[in-house]
C-alpha cells in the first residue's frame, strides 16, 4: 500500500518500479539497485577511511626555536610563501606598515649615532681648547686625510678600528688626534645641513608613535616600545623606540575597537606612507651623505647590518603606492611577543591538503619558558642558530655573545628529555650575512678563540660551525638520532635548505623551493632517506647556481 507521502515525493515518484514491471524485469532492477548500493558504500569507505587518514597522517606538527631574531618568523613566511602563496599575497599590503617603522628604526639609528659622535667631539675640542692632552694610543691609529685638508678619518682596515669608541675615553684620542682646533668649515657647513635634514624628519616621529598606537591595543599589557629610550639628538628628532613588536596576527586581523585593526592600521600606514613621501629626499640625503657614512664608520654603527633595512631601496619604499614585494617581506623585522601556531594547508603540490601547524615562538630571553608546553606532541623542531652573529651581543643582555647564547640554547635543546624523540633540524642561518662578514676582513678568530687559525673563509666556517653543533647534539642527545645541520639564507628566496619527508605514516613536505623545478637543475644536490622509526626523512638542499657556490651541505 502507498502512502501519502509517496505520492507527494517527487523521488519516490521517479523511483518508483514501473506498474506494469515483468518478473525479469524487477530481478534485473533489483540486481542493478543491490550493485548501485554496494558502489556507493564502497564509495563511503573510501572517503570514510581518507577522512580518518588525513586526520591521522596530514597533521604535521613543527616547532620552530632559537634566540630572538634568528629567523624563526622569516622561516614560517618562507613556508607561507610557498605553500599558501595565495594569502601570503593578500598579506603583503599588511606588511608596509612595519616596513615603514623599519625604516623609521634605521634613520633613528643614524640620528643617534651623529648626536653620540657630537657630543664627543664637542667635549674633546673643549677638552683641546683648555689644553691639549695626547694618548700614545692615538699615534697607532692609522688615519689617513681624504687629500682635501679635511682631515676626516678614514679607516684602513678592521684592526685599525677594532679598538675605537669600546668606551668614551678610546674614541676621545681619536677624535682628539681628528680634531684638534675648531671643527673644519666644511664639516661644520654639513653638520648645519644634517641639523636640517634631521629637523625636517621630526614629522616621522609622530608617524612612529601614530603606528605603533594603531597596532598594539590599548588593552596590550606589553609595552609598545623596547630598547633604547630617548636620545638627545640635535633636534628632538625620532627620540622613539628601537624595535616595535607585537603578539602574532594581531596587527593583521584582531580587532581594537568598533573597527577592524586591519582597517584602522591601514589608514595609518596610508598617512605614514604620506609623510615618508614627503620625506623622501631627505631620508635619500641622510642615507647618502659621506659625513653621515663616515661618523657611522667611526662609531662602528651599521645600520645596514641591522635587521629590516631598507634605507638602499628607499627610492621604492617610500613610493606613494608603494606595495611590499615578497623579498620586502622577508627581510621586514617584527618582533614575536608571545607563542602562536599557525595553521596551514597546502594549495597545490603533491602535499595538497595537509595540515600544517607551524609554532612560532618569540626567541628573547624572557620568552623562552613559555616554549615548554609546546614541546608535547611535535614532530620536528627547526632549530635556528644565526652563526653571523659571532661578533654581536644579545639585545635583551649586552653582556652574552649572541653565538654563545645559541650554542647553549641548542644544548638546552638536544638534552631536554620532553624533546628526545623529536627529529631536529639545525639551520645554520644567516649565511649570506656571515659570508659578507668573512669577505670584508672580520675575522672569526677574533671572537670564536677555538677558530684558531682556521682560513677566514665561508667553506671553513660553515663546517666548523656544523661540527661543533653536531659534536653538542651527539654529546647531550638521550638517545642517538639523526644530526641535520645547513647552513641557510631564509630571507633569500631562491637557495635555501629544505625538508622532505616521507613514510609509511606520515608524508612532509618542507621544501622552500619548489622541487619539481630543482630536481633536474644542475644546482640540485644532496638527498639522504634516512631512517626514523616509521618515518623517513629525505633532506634536500639546494643550492641556486647564480650565486655560484658549491653545495656544501651534505648530510
Ligand atoms: N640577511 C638575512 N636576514 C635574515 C635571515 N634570516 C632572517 N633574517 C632577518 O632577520 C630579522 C629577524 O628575523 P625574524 O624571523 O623576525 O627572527 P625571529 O627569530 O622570529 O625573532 P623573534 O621574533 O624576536 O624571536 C628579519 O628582519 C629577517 O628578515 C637570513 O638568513 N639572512
Ligand atoms: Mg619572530
Amino acid at each position: 500500500m502507498r502512502s501519502h507521502a509517496d505520492d507527494d515525493d517527487p523521488l519516490a515518484v521517479v523511483l518508483r518500479p514501473p506498474p506494469d514491471e515483468s518478473p525479469e524485469a524487477r530481478v534485473l532492477r533489483i540486481s542493478r539497485e543491490e550493485e548501485a548500493l554496494r558502489v556507493s558504500q564502497a564509495i563511503d569507505d573510501a572517503i570514510r577511511l581518507e577522512r580518518q587518514t588525513h586526520k591521522k597522517n596530514k597533521i604535521v606538527r613543527v616547532l620552530l626555536l632559537g634566540q630572538s631574531e634568528s629567523g624563526k618568523s622569516t622561516t614560517l613566511r618562507q613556508f607561507q610563501r610557498i605553500y599558501t602563496p595565495t594569502a601570503f599575497r593578500e598579506e603583503r599590503i599588511h606588511w608596509r606598515v612595519i616596513i615603514q617603522l623599519n625604516v623609521i628604526r634605521s634613520v633613528h639609528t643614524i640620528l643617534t649615532a651623529v648626536a653620540a659622535y657630537r657630543r664627543q667631539t664637542s667635549r674633546t675640542r673643549a677638552r683641546t681648547l683648555s689644553g691639549p692632552r695626547w694618548d700614545s694610543r692615538s699615534q697607532v691609529q692609522s688615519v689617513r686625510t681624504d687629500g682635501k685638508g679635511k682631515g676626516r678619518a678614514r679607516v684602513d682596515a678592521e684592526s685599525d678600528y677594532d679598538d675605537l669608541d669600546e668606551e668614551e675615553g678610546a674614541g676621545d684620542v681619536v677624535m682628539h688626534s681628528l680634531y684638534a682646533g675648531a671643527l673644519p668649515d666644511e664639516d661644520a657647513q654639513e653638520d648645519a645641513e644634517l641639523d636640517a635634514i634631521a629637523q625636517r624628519l621630526e614629522p616621522l616621529q609622530r608617524v612612529e608613535a601614530m603606528l605603533k598606537a594603531r597596532l598594539v591595543p590599548p588593552s596590550e599589557d606589553e609595552p609598545a616600545d623596547l630598547g633604547t629610550g630617548p636620545v638627545s639628538l640635535p633636534t628632538s628628532a625620532l627620540g622613539l623606540a628601537k624595535e616595535v613588536f607585537v603578539r602574532p596576527g594581531k596587527w593583521r586581523s584582531g580587532g581594537a575597537g568598533a573597527r577592524p585593526a586591519s582597517a584602522i592600521a591601514a589608514e595609518a600606514a596610508d598617512e605614514a606612507q604620506r609623510v615618508l613621501f614627503e620625506c623622501r629626499f631627505d631620508l635619500m640625503r641622510l642615507w647618502a651623505s659621506m659625513r653621515v657614512r663616515e661618523i657611522l664608520a667611526l662609531r662602528r654603527v651599521r645600520p645596514e647590518e641591522e635587521s629590516g633595512f631598507f634605507l638602499n631601496d628607499l627610492d621604492r619604499v617610500t613610493g606613494y603606492n608603494y606595495v611590499p614585494t615578497d623579498d620586502d617581506v622577508l627581510k621586514a623585522r617584527l618582533k614575536t611577543i608571545g607563542v602562536s601556531e599557525y595553521k596551514f594547508e597546502m594549495e597545490a603540490g603533491d602535499q595538497r591538503g595537509t595540515q600544517w601547524r607551524i609554532v612560532d615562538v618569540g626567541g628573547s630571553r624572557f620568552q623562552r619558558p613559555t616554549w615548554v608546553p609546546f614541546f608535547d606532541n611535535v614532530d620536528a623542531i627547526i632549530f635556528l642558530a644565526p652563526i653571523s652573529a659571532f661578533d654581536q651581543v644579545l639585545t635583551e643582555d649586552p653582556k652574552v655573545n649572541r653565538l654563545e647564547d645559541s650554542v647553549l640554547l641548542w644544548k638546552g635543546i638536544c638534552q631536554n628529555k620532553l624533546l628526545a624523540k623529536v627529529d631536529l633540524v639545525l639551520f645554520l642561518n644567516k649565511c649570506d650575512i656571515l659570508q659578507r662578514k668573512l669577505d670584508s676582513g672580520i675575522r672569526l678568530s677574533r671572537y670564536v678563540k677555538s677558530y684558531d687559525d682556521r682560513p677566514n673563509d665561508m667553506e671553513t666556517a660553515s663546517k666548523y660551525f656544523r661540527g661543533k653543533f653536531s659534536a653538542i647534539q651527539r654529546t647531550y642527545s638521550h638517545a642517538p638520532r639523526k644530526f641535520y645541520g645547513y647552513c641557510t639564507s631564509v630571507t633569500e628566496t631562491t637557495t635555501t635548505a629544505g625538508i622532505l619527508a616521507s613514510g609509511e605514516s606520515k608524508t612532509f613536505d618542507l621544501l622552500f623551493c619548489p622541487l619539481a623545478d630543482r630536481l633536474s637543475s644542475p644546482g640540485y644536490r644532496a638527498t639522504t632517506k634516512p631512517t626514523f622509526g616509521k618515518a623517513r626523512l629525505t633532506v634536500f638542499v639546494f643550492w641556486s647556481h647564480s650565486l655560484n657556490r658549491e653545495p656544501r651541505d651534505r648530510p
